[in-house]
């Protein structure tokens, strides 16, 4: 895709998620790699549901601003994870309604948010690491990125959301989709007893595509 198809790309699709409710207010933030090796970026204090395929922020890899709007405050872990693992060429980060609850209870495993209970998240997603709490905006979130990037295809925020990789924005919209249904059903589970898949059945669904 060229720079104008993925421009147009990122507005249509974030609209798409700001219209089902995945971004609310001006939260969230949203990239993806150009041709040019520059980086598309949304805004600071965008809306999903009105963002302007010209006013969209263009950044380089060390996160100088090179065009458009002044872009999200977040670029910086953007750009951790993009130096980090060269399979990710999109990034898609929310405060969905359940990966953000998620994200808020007491007593969550950090190496992983959320253990295997259906084959698509293990597909799409495997693991979740959770990232300690700091405020949005803070170099230390793309320092404790930086450590775990490449290894893992999203990421857990405490206290804030969900951070999803993709091969292209298609895909981390389609894996963040994936990610926040698991959320709420871990969540409808919570309090029941559950069969998660074994250690087998996990190995069995890994490096089988999507
Ligand atoms: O989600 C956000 C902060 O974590 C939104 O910040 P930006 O509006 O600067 O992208
Ligand atoms: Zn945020």
């Amino acid at each position: 895709m060229n720079e104008a198809q993925l421009r147009q790309q990122m507005v249509d699709l974030a609209r798409s998620m700001f219209e089902r409710g995945y971004a609310t207010g001006g939260a969230g933030n949203l990239s993806v790699k150009l041709p040019n090796g520059q980086f598309l970026a949304t805004p600071t204090g965008s809306s999903f549901g009105r963002l302007v395929a010209d006013e969209l922020s263009v950044v380089d890899n060390t996160g100088a601003h090179i065009s458009g709007k002044r872009p999200s405050k977040e670029v910086a872990f953007h750009l951790a994870i993009y130096e980090k693992d060269p399979e990710c060429n999109a990034i898609v980060h929310l405060h969905s309604t359940y990966l953000t609850a998620l994200s808020c209870l007491e007593g969550l495993d950090y190496s992983n948010a959320i253990k295997a209970f259906t084959p698509y998240y293990v597909m799409r997603i495997g693991e979740l690491p959770v990232i300690p709490y700091y405020r949005p905006g803070t170099p230390e979130i793309a320092q404790e990125l930086s450590k775990l990037a490449g290894k893992y295809r999203a990421f857990l925020l405490a206290n804030h959301g969900p951070i999803i990789t993709g091969t292209d924005f298609l895909d981390a919209v389609d894996n963040a989709e994936e990610l926040e249904e698991t959320a709420k059903l871990a969540l409808l589970l919570a309090d029941k007893p559950t069969r998660y898949l074994t250690d087998v059945e996990v190995e069995d669904l890994k490096g089988r595509g999507k």
